[in-house]
């Protein structure tokens, strides 16, 4: 569940009538997601998306978020676009939270990823690397290297009740990445996703009957990292089986879209198997978080932090780039 705020109907009637969108005609909650409050708007003037942000995102890095998104938008990415009220601002408050409306993107994100979905994913990452290209604000990214230790500490007194020694595996894991992350300014650097799972792109069927990407959603961990970072999140998230076994196939189509449009450098290239790892536990160690810190009964689902474990694994035996296809 994701609507922890919930909205009168007349409050957001006046909230509406600060924009140029006409009449609200009908709004829902939606269920899907767990950091914000989303709604579903239709108003005379079309259907939009209302989110109020949450406590776990921090208002001052709101102006980069839908700064980025509005610099995307305009450059053809198809991301939400955040709506500016009368007054020409795009952030403003409704019921006691920071809020914004933006534009709605048709589409459905895929429950199971297929190989023909790799491809127009792996295009759409490199478009959105070459569109945040002058976009001057900088957002360091809280959950990249430096924010992995403090975690694990966050972890250390209860991360064995998910699994007996997974506090020390993941220490050793942890040292190991930290030792052979890239140093500064080896590889080419933007403004990233950092979070582009299956459930933040959507897909359309083209008139040839293949998915194609119709919308890029959820920039709220963008920031500007290492651009092939993105692409090990991606590795991740798309590249693995149910059974938890990697897909070369799905990895091999993803690499080549998007080299088609920014041809890693060898120094990228070579990196790929540690920045594959590092966006491993990345994930793990919010899942593990999460997993630790989200009190019974909550009515968040947590996701499972060992199949993380198993992807880390699986990067940890990787010999170099051709693990991935390349
Ligand atoms: N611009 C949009 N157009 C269409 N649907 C959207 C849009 N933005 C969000 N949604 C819908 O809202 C759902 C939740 O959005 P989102 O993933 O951004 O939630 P969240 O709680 O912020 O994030 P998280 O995925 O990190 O939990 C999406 O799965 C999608 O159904
Ligand atoms: N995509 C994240 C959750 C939202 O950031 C995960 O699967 O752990």
């Amino acid at each position: 569940m994701a609507v922890y705020t919930e909205v009168a109907d007349e409050a957001l009637r006046a909230f509406l009538a600060e924009y140029e969108l006409g009449e609200l005609v009908a709004y829902r909650g939606i269920a899907e997601g767990v950091e914000n409050s989303n709604y579903a708007l239709r108003t005379t003037a079309g259907d939009f998306i209302l989110t109020l942000y949450e406590r776990r995102v921090d208002p001052r890095e709101l102006p980069y978020f839908l700064g980025l998104m509005e610099h995307l938008a305009a450059r053809g990415i198809p991301c939400p676009t955040p709506v500016k009220g009368r007054d020409g601002r795009a952030l403003r408050a409704l019921a006691g939270r920071p809020a914004a409306i933006c534009t709605f993107l048709p589409g459905v994100w895929p429950r199971r990823v297929r190989p023909e979905h790799c491809a127009p994913l792996g295009a759409a990452l490199a478009a959105l690397h070459a569109a945040g290209e002058g976009f001057e604000p900088v957002r360091e990214n809280a959950l990249g290297p430096r924010g992995w230790p403090p975690l694990l500490e966050a972890c250390r007194a209860r991360g064995d009740e998910v699994r007996e020694g997974l506090v020390a595996e993941l220490d050793a894991a942890l040292s190991a990445i930290l030792r052979d992350w890239p140093a500064p300014g080896a590889l080419p650097r933007g403004h990233i996703h950092a979070d582009l799972f299956p459930d933040n792109v959507f897909f359309l069927d083209g008139p040839d009957g293949k998915p194609r990407v119709s919308g890029l959603i959820d920039f709220y961990f963008a920031c500007t990292d290492l651009l092939a970072y993105d692409i090990a999140v991606c590795l991740n998230a798309w590249c693995f089986e149910t059974d938890l076994s990697f897909n070369v196939t799905k990895a091999r189509a993803l690499l080549s879209a998007y080299q088609a449009t920014r041809p890693l450098t060898a120094t990228e290239r070579a990196a790929l198997p540690v920045l594959c790892r590092g966006a491993a536990i990345r994930f793990l160690l919010t899942r593990l978080y999460d997993w630790t810190h989200t009190p019974p009964g909550a009515l968040v689902t947590r996701k499972d932090p060992l199949e993380y474990l198993r992807r880390l694994r699986f990067h940890a035996e990787a010999r170099g780039p051709s693990a991935y296809g390349l």
